[in-house]
């Protein structure tokens, strides 16, 4: 099979470069690289940091819409769910800390993705945001959990509810990423954190990483767990068909319920 991306080691940074055109959509086939990818890292102690970016329009537009209409039966819709919250719960408790430089668009899945790296900066243009209710389904790798706390519970209702995205530079004003910058910008900056992260003290870094993860809110798993169930749920109904077959047909969604 076609790899779906690269990593390069340079200087104590890892640079994985997600691509999958045309929008790096997160397939099961990306998230599996790219867990094999954390796989290498953890093998390799010369590593202090990630630095984690898309190739062509886009960081990620999210979980792969397209796969979706292999899926059968509500086990196999929950378990997409619980395997890509796994996988991202993986990054967020890494021993070095993951850098997202987002440019294009950061959604659903890729936001996801991104809300589960340590540190994201975003091109002042970029759209972030988690749609997932114009195809009729809701956010299901952890995004309801983590979105409100970055940006607040209001806003997350909002964003969640209405699935407009927000740009990178509201994104900086709401805490949802560190800081914006031009789109030429953004890669250069996120690795120019990245090579001043990796001269520090590897132990220091590594303990910082287990510390920060003891603030998070302990009924985060339980979260999960529900985002999955409810995922699976949504997943199965008349309107998740409509609201996915309407994105592959390029028309608006009817919903019905
Ligand atoms: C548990 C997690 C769940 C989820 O993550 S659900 C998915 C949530 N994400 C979304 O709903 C985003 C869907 N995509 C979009 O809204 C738009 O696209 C963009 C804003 C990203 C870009 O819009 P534009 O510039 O008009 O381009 P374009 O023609 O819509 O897309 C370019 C190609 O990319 C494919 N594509 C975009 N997003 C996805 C996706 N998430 N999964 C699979 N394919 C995707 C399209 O279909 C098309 O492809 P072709 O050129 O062959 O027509």
């Amino acid at each position: 099979m076609l790899s779906t991306l690269t990593m390069e080691i340079h200087n104590h940074v890892a640079e994985i470069t997600l691509q999958s055109p045309p929008a790096n959509a997160l397939s099961s086939h990306i998230l599996k690289d790219l867990s094999a990818e954390l796989d290498k890292v953890e093998q390799d102690a010369s590593v202090k940091a990630i630095l984690l970016k898309g190739e062509g329009r886009f960081f990620s537009a999210g979980a792969d819409i397209k796969e979706f209409t292999t899926l059968q039966g509500a086990d196999d819709y929950k378990s997409l769910s619980s395997k890509g919250q796994k996988l991202f719960q993986r990054i967020e408790h890494f021993h070095v800390p993951v850098i997202a430089s987002i440019h294009g668009a950061a959604l659903g899945g890729g936001l996801e993705l991104a809300m589960a790296c340590h540190i994201r900066y975003a091109a002042e243009d970029a759209k972030l945001g988690l749609p997932e209710i114009n195809l009729g389904i809701i956010p299901g790798f952890a995004g309801t959990q983590r979105l409100p706390r970055y940006v607040g519970a209001a806003k997350a209702y909002e964003m969640i509810l209405t699935g407009v995205p927000i740009t990178g530079q509201e994104a900086a004003a709401s805490g949802l990423v560190n800081k914006s910058f031009s789109a030429e910008e953004v890669h250069g900056e996120a690795s120019k954190l990245a090579a001043a992260i990796a001269e520090k003290s590897g132990p220091t870094i590594h303990h910082v990483m287990n510390l920060v993860p003891l603030t998070h809110n302990p009924q985060f798993e339980e979260g999960n767990r529900a985002e999955a169930e409810a995922f699976g749920d949504v997943f199965g109904k008349e309107d998740a068909k409509e609201g996915i077959q309407a994105f592959i047909e390029k028309r608006k969604p009817d919903f019905k319920h």
